[in-house]
């Protein structure tokens, strides 16, 4: 059945694929999202969450009768996350039971060669998509369609899924490209997403309170600006780089050797940005101490004076403020940790605020990758009142009523490639 995505659009899955065209003897691309948090000193792979959920739509396809080719990116260029994918098939092959094929290669000769060669039962995994310079491009799907990227690549094969639900907010090549060109679904971890944030978020479920931390500050303010401009969030709790950000926008001195992290970040650009939000009245609340690391050793620091230290996480203060706020809450969404998690000092800020937030009356949503690896460590699992999200930035613009482009692009090639269908699954 397919999916309705807020009685607007209709996205088949996997089973009306099969239903109407038929997945034995097919070829499939199957874009999946196994970017993951990797430790920078060694490249280990630091929660393989992501990989676990879609072994199981890997699994299924080749169950029934397809060979299949999973493309995934990891990380960005340029920063210590951003490396091969060969650990990753390592581990899709620990997850799926099966062997995985794997190729240093995307879109040029020795890829195209190993999708042809592959036969049905197998299963390739291409090398990061973000090597193709194409990938980190955000265009429409029309214009996507006609990339190098989806040109070297869609003809070799006879349907493509998207799986990815964490980089459904991307216009990218490998997202909303391919469903141009050919018969597309979604696959299984998408539809689980799609169908439980559709089913379980209720609007109306008051008050509201987003945790937003992590590194993604660029992506954090448009979720922020988002939010507040259809009022979809009473209260912000504000942790990581993104209450640096705030903190420094409020006036706040956070010292000398945080200031010059968030400049190395590029992130000192969009004060103004934050200013304004601020000015607008956004509910954010910021931290009043640290966990710092001073010469070495881990300090707390009240803000008020200068901070001395590097900021890793927030301080016990904080989080006490933290946890008081959110008993009151009815929905409380969590994405992007609260300090540098790689490093094991630094994850009570993360771990404490779970806790409360699923320990509360509230309904808990988790997202984000990093945060996902916290929530891991603390032994969550779904349940009644708690959906650990695959997606971070994703999961909060879908949360705050944006159409996100992947979802689009499936719901456009539906419109293309299934149109008797969608008469048949006329929405409601
Ligand atoms: N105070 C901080 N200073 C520097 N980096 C931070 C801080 N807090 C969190 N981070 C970094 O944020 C990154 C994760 O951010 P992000 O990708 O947005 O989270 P998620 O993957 O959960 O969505 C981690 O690499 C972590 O080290
Ligand atoms: O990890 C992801 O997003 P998240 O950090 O919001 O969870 C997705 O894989 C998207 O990665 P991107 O933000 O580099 O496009």
């Amino acid at each position: 059945m397919p999916c309705s995505l807020r009685n607007k659009y209709l996205i088949p899955t996997i089973d009306d694929l099969d239903k109407y065209f038929g997945i034995k003897g097919s070829k499939i691309l199957i874009r999946i999202d196994i970017n993951s948090p990797i430790k920078p000193e060694t490249g280990e792979i630091l929660d393989d969450s992501r990989i676990r959920a879609h072994a199981e739509t890997l699994r299924e396809l080749v169950e029934r009768g397809a060979a299949v080719v999973a493309m995934s990116h990891q990380g960005r260029p340029g920063e210590s996350d951003f490396v091969s994918l060969n650990k990753h098939a390592e581990l899709l092959e620990k997850h799926t039971g099966m062997t995985i094929h794997f190729i240093d290669d995307v879109i040029g000769p020795a890829a195209r060669e190993e999708i042809k060669k592959l036969r049905t039962g197998e299963i390739l995994l291409l090398d990061n998509t973000r090597l193709v310079s194409e990938e980190i491009i955000e265009a429409t799907p029309e214009k996507h369609a006609e990339s190098i990227f989806v040109s070297r690549l869609a003809p070799l094969f006879n349907y493509y899924i998207n799986d990815a639900f964490a980089t459904a907010h991307r216009s990218q090549p490998s997202i909303v490209g391919f469903p141009m060109k050919l018969p597309s679904a979604a696959g299984r971890v998408m539809e689980r997403e799609l169908v439980a944030l559709s089913k379980l978020y209720n609007p109306e479920e008051r008050p509201r309170v987003f945790v937003l931390g992590g590194g993604k500050v660029h992506d954090t303010l448009r979720i922020l600006e988002y939010l507040h401009s259809n009022r979809a969030v009473d209260r912000i709790l504000a942790t990581g780089l993104v209450a640096e950000l705030f903190l420094v926008a409020k006036g706040v001195d956070i010292g000398e050797a945080n200031m010059k992290v968030l400049e190395s970040k590029g992130l000192l650009a969009l004060l103004p940005r934050a200013r304004r939000l601020l000015l607008k009245g956004l509910p954010i609340e910021t931290p009043v101490d640290f966990k710092t690391l001073v010469n070495d050793n881990v300090e707390v620091e009240a803000i008020g004076s200068s901070i001395k230290g590097v900021i890793k996480d927030i301080g016990p203060q904080t989080i006490k403020m933290y946890v008081e706020i959110m008993k009151e809450a009815r929905l409380i969404v969590l994405r992007g940790p609260a300090g540098v998690i790689e490093d094991p000092r630094f994850q009570d800020g993360s771990k404490e605020l779970l806790r409360a937030a699923v320990e509360s009356s509230a309904y808990v949503i988790v997202g984000g990758g990093h945060l996902n690896s916290i929530a891991a460590k603390l032994g969550l699992s779904e349940r009644p009142n708690l959906h650990i999200s695959t997606g971070g930035g994703a999961l909060l613009l879908f949360l705050a009523g944006e159409d996100l482009p992947g979802l689009v692009a499936l719901a456009k090639s539906a419109q293309k490639f299934f149109d008797k269908f969608l008469k048949q699954a006329a929405l409601p």
